[in-house]
Formats: C-alpha cells, structure tokens, sequence
C-alpha cells in the first residue's frame, strides 16, 4: 500500500462512554482540520433552518431510508425520538476521496459490521485507565444522569470484552494523562509507526 492509500484507510475508535474518544478526536481536529474529517450520517428527521442536504446530513425519507437499510448500505444506524440516523459505508468512503482520513466513532456493534466489508480501517481502542476514572469522567462530564451511568458502566463490559478478542484492536490508546494520551493518538492518526499501550486490566 502507498503512503498516501495508507493514511486514508479510515480510523475507527472505539471505547466505553467517557474514556475520551470525543476529547481526543477534537484535539486532533483542531489541529489539523484539512486532514481529518467525519463521514456525514443519513437522517429522517428535518432539516433546520440553514442545514444543506449533504453537509450536516442526507436528509432522506423514512421509506428512502429503510430501503437503504435493507440493502445493507449501513454501518450502524439508531432511533433518537422518533428520527432515525445511520452512517453509510458510501458517506465514508467519500471523505477519503476528498483527501481526508475518515474518523469514526462507533460501538462494538458497528465494529463488527465493519469487518464484514473491505474498509480495511485501522482500529483503536480508547481504554479509560480504571472504572473508576472512567465513573469519574462521566460524572464529571455533567451530561449523565445516575442511572444512565450505570447503563454506560455495564454496557463498557461490553465493549471491554470485545476488544480483549484476539485480532479485533490494531492498537489501544490508555487515556490517563490526556496530553500523553493524544501524544500517541495523534502519532497513530496521522499514520506514524509506533506501538501502542497496554490493554489495562480494569476489573476494579
Ligand atoms: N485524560 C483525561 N483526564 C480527565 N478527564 C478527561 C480525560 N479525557 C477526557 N476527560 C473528560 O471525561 C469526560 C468524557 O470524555 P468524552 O466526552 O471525550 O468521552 P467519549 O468517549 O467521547 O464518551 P461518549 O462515548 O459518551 O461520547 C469529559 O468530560 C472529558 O472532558
């Protein structure tokens, strides 16, 4: 593969909610805004004022989206009050025709979709350093309720678990200091060769 067809096999991140994978893709957005870029989802929901078709969205039908459903044209997709959103495996294969290593921010689910198709990503995990920290960033975060921290706690078991199988991560990130940890984050984005850390033990 050239250098330049490696850079642009997309970057997939994964991690329990809170370890930080939000945090550590606006860093690197913020610093190199004409290299990365989000894949842009389909939505059944309504444009607001000054949202173009095909910038925040597709705006499509309910109907138009099933159909793409169907045809297995998704990557992941989900019910948010009553609106359906997905990403394509189209929307992503175009930033990367644009120049632009596409990031994506999905679950263990999408994750295994994925690996059914020829996107050949680079995956990386984002492990919070214990679960306690990563109770503590939720809280901390504001955005939780008590419950919806335990839902997210119980569901990272999940995602833990999955990581763990053997060839499912190329490379885990351990977000303990955050300069440390988007140090090495960035080296991988931006297609350096360097070894990653350690997958933490996390059962406490
Ligand atoms: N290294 C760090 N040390 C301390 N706090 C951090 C660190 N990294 C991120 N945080 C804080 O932890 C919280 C969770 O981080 P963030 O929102 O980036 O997680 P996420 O993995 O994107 O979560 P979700 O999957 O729910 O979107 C945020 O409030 C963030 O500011």
């Amino acid at each position: 593969m050239s250098p330049v067809t490696e850079f642009l096999r997309p970057l997939v991140l994964f991690g329990p909610s809170g370890s930080g994978k939000s945090t550590l893709v606006g860093k690197l957005l913020a610093e190199f805004p004409d290299k990365f870029g989000f894949s842009v989802s389909h939505t059944t929901r309504s444009p607001r004022a000054g949202e173009e078709d095909g910038k925040a969205y597709h705006f499509v039908t309910r109907e138009k989206f099933l159909s793409l459903v169907a045809e297995g044209a998704f990557i992941e997709h989900a019910e948010f009050s009553k609106n359906l959103y997905g990403t394509t495996f189209q929307a992503v294969r175009h930033v990367a025709d644009t120049g632009r290593r596409c990031i994506l921010d999905i679950d263990s689910q999408g994750v295994r979709n994925i690996k059914k198709t020829d996107l050949n990503p680079t995956y990386i995990f984002i492990s919070p350093p214990s679960v306690a920290a990563l109770r503590q960033r939720l809280l901390g975060r504001g955005t939780e309720t008590e419950d919806s921290i335990e839902t997210r706690l119980k569901a990272s078991v999940t995602e833990l678990q999955y990581a763990r199988e053997p060839g499912v991560i190329d490379l885990v990130v351990v977000n303990d200091d955050v300069e440390r940890a988007y140090g090495l984050f960035k080296k991988i984005a931006l297609g350096e060769t360097t070894e990653g850390d350690l997958m933490p033990e996390l059962d406490s």
